[in-house]
C-alpha cells in the first residue's frame, strides 16, 4: 500500500549556495509563486538558517522554533521519572505542529538561532527529522537553507526532490554550488537539480561563470526593488511581478516543471 507521502507526492525544495548570494530572497519568492499559482495546495516554508531572515521576508512572526522545542523535549527527557520514549516522541510532535506559524496560503516554522556558538549539529539533527515529519502533510516544501555545505554534508536535506543551487557573479559562488552538487550527488536522492545566478551586475557575465555540469535556470540582473523592500523589512508578496527577482524565479519553476511559465 503507499504510504501518505506517496499517495501526496510532497516536492520538497530546498535552496543552497553561499552565504549572502540571495537564498532567503529567492525561497521567500518561491513561497509566494507557489502560494499564488496553488491557492488550494499545502505549502510549508521552512527556515532553516540560523543566520534567520526567511520570515521577515515573508511578514511572519514567529514565537517557537525547531531549537526551542529541541530544547524543551530534551529538559523533559532529562527529568526522567514515569515518561517513557513513547510519550515523549507523541508530545516533540505535538509541539511541532504547534509551533507551526498559519499565514495566508503558507505555514511556516523556523529551525531558530542556538545560543551555543559554532555547534548546529544537534539542532540540524532534530531539523531532519522534523521535515520527514512535517513532509507528509503537505504538498510543498520549501527550505531557506543554512549557507555552504553543511546541512548537505549531514543528510538534513537527504529526502528533497528540488535542489536549488543560488550563486551571485563571485568565483567563490560558483565554487561553493559546485562543491554541493557534487557531495549532493553522493549524499542527496534529489530529483532535480539547477542553479540560480542571482545578482548580476549589468555587463553581461554569463560567459565567465563556471557552473560545471549544473543546468543554469534563470540568471537574475541586480534589483533595485528587492533591495529597497529588504531595507523597510518589507513583505516579498507585495513586490511587483515583474520585479527581476519574482520574473527570475517564476523562470525558474517553470523550468522544473512546478510552475506553467503563464503565471
Ligand atoms: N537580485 C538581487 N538584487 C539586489 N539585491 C539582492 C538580490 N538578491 C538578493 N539581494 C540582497 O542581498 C542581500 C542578501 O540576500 P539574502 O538574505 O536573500 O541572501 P542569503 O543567501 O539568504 O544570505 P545568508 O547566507 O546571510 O542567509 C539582501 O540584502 C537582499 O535584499
Amino acid at each position: 500500500m503507499p504510504s501518505d507521502k506517496e499517495k501526496r507526492n510532497t516536492k520538497i525544495l530546498a535552496v543552497a549556495g553561499k552565504g549572502g548570494v540571495g537564498k532567503t530572497s529567492i525561497a521567500a519568492n518561491i513561497v509566494r509563486l507557489l502560494a499564488e499559482n496553488y491557492p488550494g495546495k499545502r505549502i510549508l516554508a521552512i527556515d532553516a538558517d540560523p543566520a534567520v531572515g526567511l520570515s521577515t521576508a515573508l511578514g511572519i512572526e514567529v514565537e517557537t522554533t525547531i531549537d526551542d522545542i529541541r530544547k524543551a523535549v530534551v529538559a523533559a527527557a532529562e527529568k526522567g521519572g514515569t515518561r517513557d520514549a513513547v510519550e515523549l516522541l507523541g508530545e516533540a510532535r505535538y509541539r511541532i505542529f504547534d509551533a507551526l506559524v498559519e499565514a495566508d496560503g503558507f505555514s511556516f516554522i523556523a529551525v531558530g538561532r542556538p545560543e551555543a556558538a559554532g555547534c548546529y549539529c544537534k539542532v540540524n539533527l532534530y531539523l531532519k527529522e522534523v521535515i520527514s515529519i512535517l513532509a507528509d502533510n503537505f504538498d510543498y516544501v520549501v527550505i531557506d537553507g543554512e549557507a555552504g555545505i553543511e546541512q548537505i554534508n549531514r543528510r538534513v536535506m537527504e529526502k528533497v526532490t528540488h535542489l536549488l543551487l543560488i550563486t551571485d557573479s563571485s568565483r567563490k559562488g560558483t565554487q561553493v554550488i559546485r562543491t554541493i552538487k557534487k557531495v549532493a550527488d553522493e549524499l542527496v536522492m534529489y530529483e532535480q537539480v539547477g542553479a540560480i545566478a542571482n545578482r548580476l551586475p549589468s555587463m553581461d557575465v554569463t560567459q565567465y561563470l563556471e557552473m560545471g555540469d549544473i543546468p543554469v535556470l534563470a540568471y537574475i540582473p541586480s534589483d533595485a526593488a528587492l533591495a529597497e523592500f529588504d531595507l523597510k523589512g518589507e513583505n516579498v508578496f507585495f513586490l511587483p511581478k515583474d520585479a527581476a527577482i519574482v520574473k527570475g524565479t517564476r523562470e525558474a519553476l517553470t523550468k522544473i516543471g512546478l510552475l506553467d511559465g503563464e503565471n
